[in-house]
């Protein structure tokens, strides 16, 4: 999990990513490019035999081909993606337990005892579509607070939205993730709820990223400032070849 390939810098530097202890907020107009950065991390992460996957998908499009991967798929089911987001925290609070009797302050991950990498595509589904509002509530109750301590037991949330809206990104939700990435908005304010407030009058707009061009955005790791750049490219074929690979290597399936 410590050295992800994510694509190229403006500058032409490879980007890359710790994604040990991190989460990634991804933001961006349909057809930005959230995708295709959601299969590149997770393409690799499903190649760690210390990792574990949990892929939420409300839309049953995104996260199909890696439906023999996951240990646990959520698709557009609000019953199964709270019972699953409250499994996940009690796994947190006994990690927690384990971690302060041992006087450790990280989870070490193993084989026996895996990262978890959950991937939510897409957010704003199970927080403003699916369910009622209180199962909504619950949800987003339970996401932040994964993701606001799940870092150091382990558990990392990759969560991807279209809608960068503040009732989707409340500030305090956003300011939780160590890694914020944006692809094309259509407006300032949308750049800034994903990348982090007053960016865009740094320049750091992602308005005026190139439509035409998906995957072009910015990157923000860990306080620093935002960077440009394009996301690695993986096609529908080259995700289902490292797929099946990944399942055959966890023991689900004989890759073709
Ligand atoms: N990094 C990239 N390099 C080249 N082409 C890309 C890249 N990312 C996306 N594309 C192209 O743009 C299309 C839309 O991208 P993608 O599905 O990743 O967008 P999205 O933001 O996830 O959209 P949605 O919110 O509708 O799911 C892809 O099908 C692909 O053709």
């Amino acid at each position: 999990m410590d050295d992800f390939y994510l694509g190229k810098y403006a500058t032409g530097e490879a980007v890359r990513l710790c994604f040990a202890y991190k989460n990634l907020l991804a933001g961006g107009e349909p057809g930005s490019g959230k995708s295709g950065l959601e299969q590149t991390i997770l393409a690799q992460a499903a190649l760690c035999v210390d990792t574990k996957l949990i892929g939420f998908d409300g839309k049953l499009v995104e996260l199909m081909q890696w439906a023999d991967v996951f240990d646990v798929f959520v698709g557009p089911d609000m019953r199964k993606a709270l019972a699953t987001l409250l499994w996940v925290q009690r796994l947190m609070d006994a990690r927690y337990a384990k971690m302060s009797a041992l006087k450790l302050r990280k989870h070490v991950a193993t084989a026996a005892d895996p990262f978890w990498v959950i991937s939510v595509d897409e957010l704003a589904y199970f927080t403003s579509v699916a369910g009622n509002k209180v199962e909504q509530e619950l949800f987003s109750a339970l996401l932040r607070d994964i993701v606001a301590r799940g870092r150091a037991a382990g558990i990392i949330v990759l969560a991807m939205t279209q809608r960068a809206s503040w009732d989707i990104v409340p500030t305090a939700l956003r300011d939780l993730f160590a890694y914020r990435w944006v692809g094309r908005c259509s407006t300032p304010g949308s750049s800034d709820v994903a990348l982090g407030a007053g960016w865009v009058d740094q320049g750091y707009n992602a308005m005026n990223l190139d439509p035409a061009k998906p995957g072009d955005s910015f990157l923000l790791a860990e306080g620093g400032v935002p960077r440009r750049m394009r996301v690695a490219w993986m096609s529908d074929a080259e995700v289902a070849q490292v797929a099946a690979f990944a399942a055959q290597l966890r023991g689900r399936k004989t890759a073709v």
